[in-house]
């Protein structure tokens, strides 16, 4: 008999989490396991519950934010539960990478199905990245999002908002120290990925692996208006490292540091710490379960 905690945010995606908790609840009991229903009531509460928990499977059921905050927890502890997945966000990003089914009931069926799979965590200080962090102008297209346009017309407002910002040909200043090498430049941007998907676009990185134990590291150079028009088909066909100035590389460790002041940055979405940031991946610690036929 195994249990399952499931832990989820009422208000993701399209507010259809709580409905999802009760039918999968009644699926694991009639399967003849222990279930426990525990719904978020503010950010940060999936960290609390999956730090807390003592059941053998954490299943978060929510979106990228959720599961976000469930890893957060999960890497803290010494020996963590396994990591389940519903996706209920709006752009379920790793969903995606990991070829989980984006219906509940199939979700579920991976869930009952699935083996232990490592998944690569970001810490960027002390903060958890499970997907991207970005710098510059894409980290302020993506302030500029909010909830219900997100709801309203999915990744693609990421990526209308990203060129609205990319045309206003801001850059700045940036250090990156890793294993090898430093790297100084004038960027208009710096996007960093686990995986080989960015915002729900799958084409991004593709030789990117969610277990590789590497961020993917994109520096982009100074872009005019023109060279951003350039961008599409190289975003659109997986070939964004080949975008001509773009910096690419690998690594498992790195410092980016900035002396202007007002850069942000955002992780996975959210805010994240003004620079330095000290990037490392733990590749050790969590186990996500899915269907070995489903693994990229
Ligand atoms: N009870 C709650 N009330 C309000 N906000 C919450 C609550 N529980 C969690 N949150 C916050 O909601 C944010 C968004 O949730 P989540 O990422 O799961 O959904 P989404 O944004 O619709 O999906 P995606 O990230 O896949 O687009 C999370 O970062 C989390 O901090």
């Amino acid at each position: 008999m195994t249990s399952y905690a499931l832990i989820f945010n009422p208000h993701a995606g399209h507010n259809g989490a709580t409905a999802v908790a009760d039918r999968i609840a009644k699926r694991i009991k009639a399967a003849g396991h222990q279930v426990d229903k525990q719904p978020t009531s503010r950010p940060g509460d999936a960290t609390t519950l999956a730090f807390t928990t003592l059941a053998d499977v954490a299943v978060a059921i929510g979106g990228d934010g959720t599961i976000n905050e469930v890893a957060a927890g999960l890497v803290k502890r010494r020996k963590p539960p396994k990591l389940g997945i519903i996706p209920q966000g709006t752009v379920n990003n790793l969903a995606r990478v990991l070829h989980i089914p984006l219906t509940a009931d199939a979700a579920f069926d991976n869930l009952l199905e699935g083996q232990p799979h490592p998944l690569d965590i970001g810490m960027v200080n002390d903060q958890v990245m499970i997907s991207t962090m970005t710098l510059g102008v894409l980290a302020n297209a993506a302030v500029s999002v909010s909830q219900k346009e997100k709801q309203r017309f999915g990744p693609f407002v990421f990526l209308t908002r990203g060129l609205r910002s990319l045309s206003k040909n801001q850059h700045w200043h940036l250090t990156i120290d890793s294993a090898d090498g430093t790297w100084e430049r004038n960027t208009t941007f710096l996007l960093v990925t686990m995986t080989n998907s960015v915002g729900g676009f799958l084409n991004f990185a593709p030789q990117a692996k969610p277990d590789d134990g590497y961020f993917h590291v994109f520096v982009a150079p100074k872009m005019t208006w023109r060279r951003t028009l350039l961008l599409m088909p190289y975003f659109l066909t997986g070939n964004f490292s080949k975008l001509p100035g773009m910096t690419y590389f690998a690594t498992s460790q790195l410092t980016i540091t900035s002396p202007t002041a007002r850069l942000k940055s955002r992780i996975d979405g959210d805010p994240s710490d003004r620079l330095p940031l000290k990037m490392r991946v733990i590749s050790d610690k969590v186990q996500v379960l899915v269907k070995p036929a489903l693994l990229p």
